[in-house]
């Protein structure tokens, strides 16, 4: 068996990341190879939610709020129609997004808690974020104040730069992948 935090601790000998990252990075894996074995025991699916309102549209299906049954948490769930993505070719980059949502580990981006696929939909459990997106803020605001504007700028550049980091590239418009925490 692999065990993929010594072979983590293995690249850190020989690469400049600091220390304070270091543990921080071994301690991501461990808790995400704790929720990757609970998850192979616990089979998830769509039936261990709540489904509650739905909170947002996206290209191939609902965003909806979602309580989880055993824990009583609150996530946004976003269902994803298998069909659609086939029609559409997209199934690579379906793929890539919750690839990067599982792997990179930045208060940047949105937390993905659990992924699951049954025969027609993909689903991404991920952290609610009721704030809404940037271009809301900005339709709502029409003009931002310079404070404003610099702190979403700088989240923006910190949130690209996390997932450079991890070799992907981000195309879409910007104000739309901005979401913000805050209720507007
Ligand atoms: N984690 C979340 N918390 C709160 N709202 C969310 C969340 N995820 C998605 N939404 C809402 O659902 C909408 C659609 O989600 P998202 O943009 O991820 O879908 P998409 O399939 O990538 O759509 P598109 O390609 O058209 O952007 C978002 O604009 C937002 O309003």
């Amino acid at each position: 068996m692999v065990c993929r935090g010594s072979v983590l601790e293995k690249k850190f000998a020989s690469s400049d990341v600091p220390e304070k990252e270091q543990i921080n990075l071994l301690k991501d894996l461990e808790s995400k190879e704790t929720q990757y074995i609970w998850l192979k025991r616990h089979k998830i699916s769509v039936n261990g939610f709540d489904l509650l309102t739905i909170i947002g549209k996206g290209a191939f299906g609902e965003v909806r709020l979602c309580r989880e049954k055993k824990s009583g948490n609150i996530y946004a769930m976003k269902k994803q129609k298998k069909s659609e993505m086939l029609i559409r070719r997209q199934v690579e980059h379906v793929r890539a997004e919750r690839n990067l949502l599982a792997e990179v580990a930045s208060h940047c981006i949105v937390k993905l808690y659990y992924s699951f696929q049954d025969v027609e939909y993909v689903h991404l459990i991920m952290e609610y974020l009721p704030g809404g997106d940037l271009m809301t803020l900005l339709i709502k605001e029409e003009t931002l104040t310079e404070t404003v504007a610099r702190f979403y700028i700088a989240q923006s550049v910190l949130a690209i730069e996390s997932i450079h980091k991890h070799n992907y590239i981000h195309r879409q418009n910007w104000t739309t992948f901005c979401w913000t925490t805050m209720v507007i």
